[in-house]
């Protein structure tokens, strides 16, 4: 422990070292105000733990007033006494023990002396005398002589008187010079308990001793409180004379004869004085005699005992020295009674009798003193802890204003103050709700809550935030707390924190966790609350909802062709548009891209929903100016669900609605279409397909099967088209119209198409590494792939890859990819002629072709479609279609194929017009790279010439 910490523990046990010192001081110096509370004490305790004694055996014969006045001035003939001797002998009296000095030979002594032979059992007072004049020491006063020969034994009356001047003990033996004489009442027990055996009294001649120069004492008896348990029986000296027959009821107790007439000598002051008076010296000694015979009488315990167990008892409290608490302050409290309580309960085990002043006074000195320093620690703790809170209410950003019982402002801190713009002493006493009406609208709320927190006796927080007016007139929101002060709600706090910024964050969260960033508009998870609540609402109401899935068409065009920029303008302006189209209480919702999804509730019926749509799809088509100067048409596709007619539940209607769009989308867009139950079919197996498709991909399922393609005048190999063959994992070959429409669908036809492009020149690097006859490969490009650029980058990179020369490849699209955008898809053309790499319309006069969009492209081949070769030769329109068709290619300096050539009429009527190139199962149909491999051998220089 350091040094300051030891001294703050002494400190703090000051009390109890005190009282320590206190009584090692106190106890051995036999300080008198202590020896009195000792005294005050034995008087109290003795009588509580004084065992059960047997009936009283002893009696007085008492020389009292009556007797002085029957027989005449005192001292009286001592034949008087001889008589008295004779007849309690007579009554069988156990011993006789005279209170009175026979110091001088007196008249009557000689009678006296017979009688006291014939009982044989009187005993005789011996009494220290102070020496008179001017003699120092003690006088030893004993009967005379004559008397004392006769005697059964002598008995010292020596009292000593207590510091408080009171007797209580009395010596067992006594003596001038030695303690030689037992007291009388042990003397007097003696010779009760003996039978009539010769006394053997020691042998003084001299009768009045010279003075001793002390007065010896030994074995210190304390003798019990004289309460009436140990009062002997009294009898009056004339009484016993006049009536013989008194004496019989003293058979067999020890009488003590002796004056208790006041003004006679022998009067002694007890504890119980004060209630009876003195009492009379003969009585003292029948007491004691009692005392001793009850084995009531006590030894003090010696000064060092005392204050050992005291400094003992002392010093548990001082080590232990707990921190101080109502419950330990009481338990500690009631040790002061241990002292007194032991005490007795030693005296009545032992009897012992161990002083307990010194201990209970040093136990209250020093539990005062711990009280004391507890006390001072408390207020220093309190002081420090209303320091603290002080600081802390002031350094808080919270408003905190305390209230009392009555509502009336006892304490705000600057905060408040803040809050209010009235200082403290400005706003204490005042009542709380005269300063609310002020600030807020709710201090009825207020009032109710604080009335509520001060009977319930509970912390209370408002559920919503108040609205305060500032004194500079800015509107905040305050969250309040109220929690009543101490246990009987004496008052309340109630703490304002100001939620303002918190809760404009908070909503400004909210609103980005709802809303989409671009155009401001609720996003999917705010449309799906909504749409769940308005299910549900319409469920109960019977009524309508309305969920239009919104698809802007060819945005992904804008997007690349103008920039991002540009695409969030357009994305913006939508937003716009479709909120101007519907009512206020609907929800316009950026579903994610170009998609968008309003709801629509309490609708009358389906016509007023397909007027919306069409007021959406009018209002899109409208010019839109994305960048200055750039106008752009826009047009959407809108799928409709509605609810709950179609669906209940919020997800299924909206796949509803999503599929009810793609409907809309593949009819060509710029439309809107409900949702029917047929769709669910197809988009289920269209789903599946997808799947698949995806799996395909991934486990290359797919095959490049080539059709040779055959120039009609002189039957030579002059070029393959690659067509794609997917072979599922049982064997089964599936051709491109079973899967091509779903993979265009589904986007997976750009991972398809970069497919067959690599692998179509993949395979010519092999065939022009094994020798064999170079001659174009025709591959087919999707509308998709023609949405944008990538695809030129895919066949950049597949030609580097490959190493095959640009002029080897050539792609096909159909007519109506190339019509459908005309000038994304011119663009797209003049890369790709760019690259080396030709161009062939395939299908053609399928679509409507505008020609001269068809000059400005960079197309070197056209190829007929097979549904006219297939009739050429019996239908005239379609004879007059391909005749026109060559006559046309040839004047754009194309060159002609003629696709699905069956028979040779077919051939012959091609070649009659001058039809380039025939493709179809004359020559052959789509062969495995193995087999079409033939063909390339057989038209290799130096190889096979002709076709097989
Ligand atoms: N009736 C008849 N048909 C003949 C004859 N000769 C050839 N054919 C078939 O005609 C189709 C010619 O291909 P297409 O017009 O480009 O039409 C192709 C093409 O548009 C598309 N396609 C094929 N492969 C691909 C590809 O790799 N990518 C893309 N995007 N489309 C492909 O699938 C369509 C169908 O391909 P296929 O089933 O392979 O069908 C091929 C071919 O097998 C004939 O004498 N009579």
């Amino acid at each position: 422990m350091n040094p300051a910490r030891a001294a703050r523990a002494l400190a703090s046990r000051a009390g109890w070292l005190f009282a320590m010192l206190l009584a090692c001081i106190t106890l051995p110096a036999g300080w008198e105000p202590l020896q009195r509370l000792d005294l005050l004490a034995y008087d109290a305790i003795e009588p509580i733990f004084r065992l059960q004694g047997t009936p009283v055996r002893s009696a007085i014969v008492a020389i009292d007033e009556t007797s002085l006045a029957a027989l005449g001035r005192w001292p009286w003939n001592r034949g008087v006494h001889a008589e008295v001797v004779d007849r309690l002998a007579e009554a069988g009296v156990a011993a006789i023990g005279v209170s009175i000095l026979f110091a001088e030979p007196g008249p009557g002594d000689e009678r006296l002396a017979d009688a006291m032979t014939r009982s044989g059992r009187v005993v005789l007072a011996v009494a220290p005398r102070a020496a008179e004049h001017g003699a120092s020491g003690v006088l030893e006063v004993r009967p005379t002589p004559e008397l004392r020969a006769h005697a059964a034994a002598l008995g010292h009356v020596d009292v000593e008187l207590d510091a408080d001047g009171l007797a209580r003990r009395i010596f067992r033996r006594a003596g001038s010079s030695s303690p030689q004489w037992d007291a009388l009442a042990l003397a007097t027990l003696r010779i009760a308990g003996r039978n009539n055996e010769a006394s053997s009294l020691p042998t003084h001649e001299a009768w009045l001793q010279s003075a001793s120069p002390i007065w010896r004492r030994e074995g210190e008896m304390l003798l019990p409180y004289p309460d009436e348990r140990g009062a002997p029986i009294a009898i009056s000296y004339i009484r016993l004379l006049e009536q013989p027959a008194l004496a019989d009821q003293l058979r067999d107790k020890a009488v003590f004869i002796g004056t208790t007439a006041s003004g006679l000598d022998g009067a002694l002051a007890t504890p119980a004085s004060s209630q009876h008076g003195s009492m009379a010296a003969v009585e003292f000694h029948a007491r004691a005699y009692e005392a001793v015979r009850n084995g009531q009488v006590y030894r003090s315990a010696a000064p060092t005992l005392t204050l050992a167990l005291t400094l003992l008892f002392l010093a548990v409290p001082a080590l232990v020295h707990p921190r101080l608490d109502i419950g330990r302050a009481i338990g500690l409290g009631s040790l002061v009674l241990l002292p007194p309580l032991a005490s007795g309960f030693v005296l009545a085990r032992t009897q012992l009798w161990i002083p307990p002043a010194a201990a209970t006074i040093g136990f209250i000195i020093g539990y005062l003193g711990w009280f004391a320093v507890d006390l001072r620690r408390s207020r220093r703790g309190l002081r420090h802890a209303r320091q603290d809170a002080d600081a802390t209410l002031r350094s808080i950003a919270d408003a905190v204003v305390t209230v009392d019982d009555d509502c009336r402002i006892v304490l705000m801190n600057p905060v408040a103050e803040r809050l209010t713009g009235l200082p403290l002493a400005g706003a204490q006493q005042r009542r709380l709700g005269e300063l609310l009406d002020t600030f807020t609208e709710q201090r009825a709320q207020i009032d109710e809550t604080l009335g509520v927190c001060l009977q319930q006796r509970r912390m209370i927080r408002l559920p919503e935030p108040i609205a305060w007016r500032m004194p500079d007139g800015t509107v905040c929101a305050l969250r309040l707390t109220i929690s009543p002060i101490g246990e009987r709600a004496e008052g309340a706090v109630l703490a304002f924190n100001d939620v303002t910024e918190a809760l404009a964050a908070t909503s400004r969260l909210e609103h980005e966790a709802t809303h989409d960033t671009l155009t401001g508009l609720p996003n999917r998870a705010l449309l799906l609350d909504r749409l769940h609540h308005a299910l549900a609402q319409a469920d109960r109401r019977c009524t309508m909802i309305a969920l239009l899935f919104v698809d802007l068409d060819r945005f992904k065009r804008i997007n690349d062709s103008l920039g991002h920029h540009a695409g969030d303008r357009v994305l913006e302006i939508v937003a716009e548009r479709l909120t101007a189209a519907v009512r206020g209480g609907d929800t316009v919702a950026r579903w994610g891209g170009d998609e968008f999804v309003v709801l629509m509730e309490n609708l009358d019926d389906q016509p007023a929903v397909a007027a919306i749509a069409h007021k959406m799809i009018e209002l899109l088509e409208r010019d839109v100016e994305a960048e200055p100067g750039t106008n752009l048409a826009l047009s959407c596709s809108i799928g409709i669900g509605v609810g709950p007619r179609d669906s209940a539940d919020a997800g299924t209607l909206l796949l509803m609605a999503d599929r009810a769009m793609y409907r809309a989308k593949r009819q060509g867009g710029g439309s809107y279409t409900f949702y029917s139950p047929e769709m669910n079919t197809w988009s289920r197996d269209r789903l599946k397909m997808e799947s698949a498709l995806r799996a395909a991909l991934q486990n290359r399922e797919f095959e490049l099967h080539y059709q040779p393609q055959i120039d009609i005048r002189s039957g030579r190999l002059v070029g393959l088209e690659a067509l794609i063959r997917w072979r599922r994992a049982d064997g089964e070959l599936i051709r491109p119209d079973a899967f091509i429409p779903a993979a265009e669908e589904s986007g997976l036809i750009r991972g398809i198409g970069d497919w067959v492009i690599r692998e179509a020149t993949s395979q010519a690097a092999r065939w022009k590494s094994e020798g064999l006859l170079p001659v174009p490969l025709a591959v087919n490009v999707s509308a998709q792939q023609c949405s944008d650029m990538n695809v030129v980058d895919t066949i950049r990179s597949a030609l580097e890859d490959s190493g095959v020369a640009p002029a080897m490849l050539k792609i096909e699209l159909t007519e109506s990819t190339a019509m459908h955008d005309a000038e994304r898809v011119a663009e797209l053309l003049s890369s790709i002629d760019r690259l080396g790499v030709g161009v062939a319309v395939d299908d053609f006069g399928t679509g409507y072709s505008s020609l001269s969009l068809l000059k400005r492209f960079p197309i070197s081949e056209l190829k007929i479609d097979k549904s006219f070769v297939h009739d050429i030769t019996s239908d005239a329109d379609d004879a007059a279609i391909v005749r026109g068709t060559i006559a046309l290619a040839h004047s754009l300096g194309m060159t002609v194929v003629a696709e699905g050539v069956e028979t040779q009429a077919q051939l012959r009527f091609l070649a009659r017009h001058r039809c380039n190139i025939a493709q179809g199962l004359l020559s052959s149909p789509p062969l495995p790279a193995d087999e079409v491999r033939n063909w390339l051998e057989a038209s290799a220089p130096g190889l096979r010439r002709t076709a097989p």
